[in-house]
């Protein structure tokens, strides 16, 4: 069984990864770190920059230097991006290295929580749900591929989900 001292949440953008990640984090007594904002910080620039000036491979590269160094972190709930399972080594690092959670979401409620948000490159095109569910079909054998637990986020507020999340863990680490 993986320990516990390491929490990954994976999934989609709007499953609730940083939202949830938080309040879990503070119920755990961990810190609280997210790979988007660490990667904005160490490049000095926000998303939209990174992608618009190096392309998502660019951003991908960052993504996988911070995660590799992001897992090692103990005590710590880690929030990922939506794509970090997209490389092998990332899933690698997740998988091997601390507790995975797959948090999940209908594309509609996804559809809801990103809408206002002009912070997410990939969602910038003339039908983001059509986006939405090509990146589900994609992704989500990937997110399983790497999760110890899945949970489903939908009406159910961050808080709710959150204390979910906790019992499910607790279970599933015997802890
Ligand atoms: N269970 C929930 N119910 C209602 N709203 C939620 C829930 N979880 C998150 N939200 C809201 O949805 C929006 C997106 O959530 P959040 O930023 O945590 O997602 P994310 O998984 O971190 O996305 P990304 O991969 O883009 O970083 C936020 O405005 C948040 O308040
Ligand atoms: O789903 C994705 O590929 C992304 C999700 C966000 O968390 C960010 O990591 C970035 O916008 C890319
Ligand atoms: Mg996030």
């Amino acid at each position: 069984m993986p320990e516990l001292h390491r929490v990954f949440l994976i999934g989609p953008m709007g499953a609730g990864k940083t939202t949830i990640g938080r309040q879990l984090a503070r119920s755990l007594g961990f810190g609280f770190a997210d790979s988007d904002a660490e990667i904005e910080v160490r490049t000095g620039a926000d998303i939209p920059w990174i992608f618009d000036v190096e392309g998502e491979a660019g951003f991908r590269e960052r993504e996988e230097a911070v995660l590799a160094e992001m897992t090692t972190w103990d005590n710590t709930v880690l929030a990922t991006g939506g794509g970090a399972i997209l490389r092998p080594a990332n899933r690698q690092v997740l998988a091997e290295r601390g507790f995975v959670i797959y948090l999940r979401t209908t594309l509609e409620e996804q559809l809801r929580r990103t809408r206002r948000d002009r912070n997410r490159p990939l969602l910038q095109t003339a039908d983001p749900e059509d986006t939405l569910r090509r990146l589900f079909a994609e992704r989500d054998p990937l997110y399983r591929s790497v999760a110890d637990l899945v949970i489903d986020t939908d009406s159910s507020s961050p808080k709710t989900v959150a204390q979910r999340v906790l019992a499910s863990l607790r279970a599933a680490t015997d802890s």
